[in-house]
């Protein structure tokens, strides 16, 4: 669903807090069983599948890159990215190499959740996707890949974003952000840097082009249509009793 304004919000589709996202997604884990590996799986392949349906065979072509930071947004990019690469392979044969990369922004170690560390050990062994890692590339390298990018997928930060932006994440959503006009920039979940409630930039924030959020739009993506870009909602199959109680 494409939010293009605030009053096109239909039942089901009303914004929350982060909280209580966090209530419906520990929902979903704790009483239906619902692995938070299955939601990052569901919303990883929603983002692939907007890309596709945005970019058409265009998509064969373009240099994709995923940004990531060490929580589960970052996580979601890389399933994006793992979805597309099957995509991309299976029409381009002739291609071993294609034009896909993961950065992330920490080192593997710092992944924490089940969830990021498990799509970082798929993403790792697969040769088809350039990798690269903060603490054995320099910043240079990483400012040159997304410099090169025609498709960015903003997976630094999501509903997890607490207050001054540290380096070198500050420095790279600038060169994000200087890359915009020629480059799609996709903010995964919340456009990076944006409190997710208030929609205030805590100091400095993705500029999207357009930005794809998951079972219902956070308070800030309605506030702040500048950074927020076109505003996708997408279900992720979390049951809708979890909301029970939260919404
Ligand atoms: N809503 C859903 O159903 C699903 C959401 N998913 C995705 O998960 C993220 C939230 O993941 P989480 O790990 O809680 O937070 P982040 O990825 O935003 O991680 C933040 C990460 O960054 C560090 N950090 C926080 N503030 C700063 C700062 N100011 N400077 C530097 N570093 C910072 C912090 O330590 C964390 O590690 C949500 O947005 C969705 O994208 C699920 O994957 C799928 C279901
Ligand atoms: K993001």
């Amino acid at each position: 669903m494409d939010m293009k304004s605030n009053h096109a919000i239909e039942k089901g589709y009303e914004s929350i807090s982060s909280g209580q996202m966090y209530e419906i997604e520990n929902n979903g884990e704790s009483i239906y069983s619902m692995k938070k590996t299955l939601m990052m799986e569901n919303a990883g392949s929603r983002i692939a599948d907007f890309l596709i349906d945005e970019f058409k065979e265009n998509i064969l072509e373009n240099s994709i890159v995923a940004v990531c930071g060490k929580g589960n947004n970052g996580g979601d990019s890389m399933v994006a990215i793992r979805h597309l690469s099957g995509y991309i392979l299976a029409r381009n044969k002739a291609k071993n190499k294609i034009n896909l990369s993961v950065i992330i922004l920490c080192s593997p170690e710092d992944f924490k959740t089940e969830e990021s560390i498990l799509n970082w050990q798929i993403i790792s062994k697969m040769g088809s996707i350039r990798r690269l890692i903060l603490d054995s590339n320099n910043i240079a390298e990483i400012e040159d890949e997304i410099k090169k990018a025609n498709i960015i997928l903003d997976g630094i930060f999501g509903t997890g974003i607490k207050g001054e932006i540290k380096e070198p994440y500050s420095k790279i959503i600038e060169t994000i952000n200087d890359n915009k006009g020629t480059t799609f920039i996709l903010a995964v979940d919340i456009p990076s840097g944006l409190d997710p409630d208030s929609g205030k930039i805590i100091d400095k924030a993705i500029s999207a082009d357009a930005t794809i959020t998951f079972h219902r739009p956070k308070h800030g993506l309605l506030k702040n249509p500048e950074n927020v870009g076109r505003l996708i909602v997408k279900k992720i199959g979390i049951p809708f009793e979890t909301e029970k109680g939260v919404v």
